[in-house]
């Protein structure tokens, strides 16, 4: 994967346009959300582990919002179960260019791999397959509020029996006090990562109208909403989660 530091907020913009995953963003995107997301790499190669007790024999395993595929290669390393193939969904053009480069380095380099497609497409307008494992890693907050039940109700509709959908989200909080302060640490993060007080200023102002995270409590109603049985939060470091929904 690129090595491209984040470099793309360092300098004063004289305006801040909204995120967008770009072709910038792209070329920076492992290193920025390493330096961004804490426990990142901790979800993404755990996410491969869980999805290995969920994958149910000839079925389809859904990365929803792949970028780079880093969590399709999870997968493709941890789950061995008979017949079962990755569909990786992102609807922007330039992540799903690179995301095919890396996926094909990943097959020269392994053999015996589970296949996978990349899709460049909207998962609001994806027809769902019959599938076991469906990973929302950090794409939920980035769809429209009032579009999410319906795209996770549809992905409810989707699991089969024994399957699970994993859903990796940033966190705010109902209590103002704890709100507060699991922001500023998670401040501090980006900042001990080397991340300027500009870069950490101009960033927020680029996401804020882009993504919009919701609370434990409003994930949990609403995925209970959809249809899923059991909400299993298994991973929280500072205002980042994961959770298992199970069918
Ligand atoms: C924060 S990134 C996800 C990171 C990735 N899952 C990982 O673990 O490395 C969010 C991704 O969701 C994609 N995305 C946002 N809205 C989408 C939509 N409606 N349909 C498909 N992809 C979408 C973006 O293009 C972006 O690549
Ligand atoms: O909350 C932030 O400040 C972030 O940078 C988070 C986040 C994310 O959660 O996806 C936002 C955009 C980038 O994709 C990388 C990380």
């Amino acid at each position: 994967m690129s090595k491209e530091p984040d470099r793309l907020f360092a300098q004063p913009l004289s305006q801040v346009p909204d995120f967008a995953f770009n072709e910038d963003v792209v070329r920076v995107f492992p290193d920025m959300i390493k330096r961004s997301v804490p426990g990142y790499p901790t979800i993404v190669e755990n996410l491969g582990v869980l999805a290995a007790q969920f994958a149910q024999p000839n079925s389809v395993l859904y990365d929803l919002g792949a970028s780079l595929g880093a969590v399709t290669q999870a997968l493709r390393r941890h789950v061995r179960t008979d017949g079962c193939r990755v569909i990786a969904v992102d609807n922007s053009a330039a992540m799903v260019e690179r995301c095919r480069e890396y996926l094909n380095g990943q097959d020269s380099m392994f053999q015996e791999l589970l296949p996978v497609e990349v899709v460049e497409g909207d998962i609001l307008a994806l027809q769902f397959q019959p599938a076991s494992v469906v990973a929302l890693n950090f794409t939920l907050q980035f769809i429209a509020p009032d579009e999410r039940l319906a795209l996770l109700s549809r992905i409810r509709q989707s699991l089969l029996p024994g399957g699970a959908l994993i859903l990796s989200e940033k966190l705010r909080f109902n209590d103002p006090e704890e709100h507060a302060l699991l922001t500023d640490l998670h401040i501090a993060f980006k900042r001990a990562n080397g991340y300027s007080e500009l870069e950490i200023a101009q960033k927020r102002s680029a996401i804020e109208n882009v993504m919009k995270p919701d609370s434990l409590e409003e994930h949990r109603e609403r995925l209970l909403a959809a249809g899923f049985s059991k909400v299993v939060p298994w991973f929280q470091c500072l205002n980042f989660a994961s959770l298992i929904a199970l069918p």
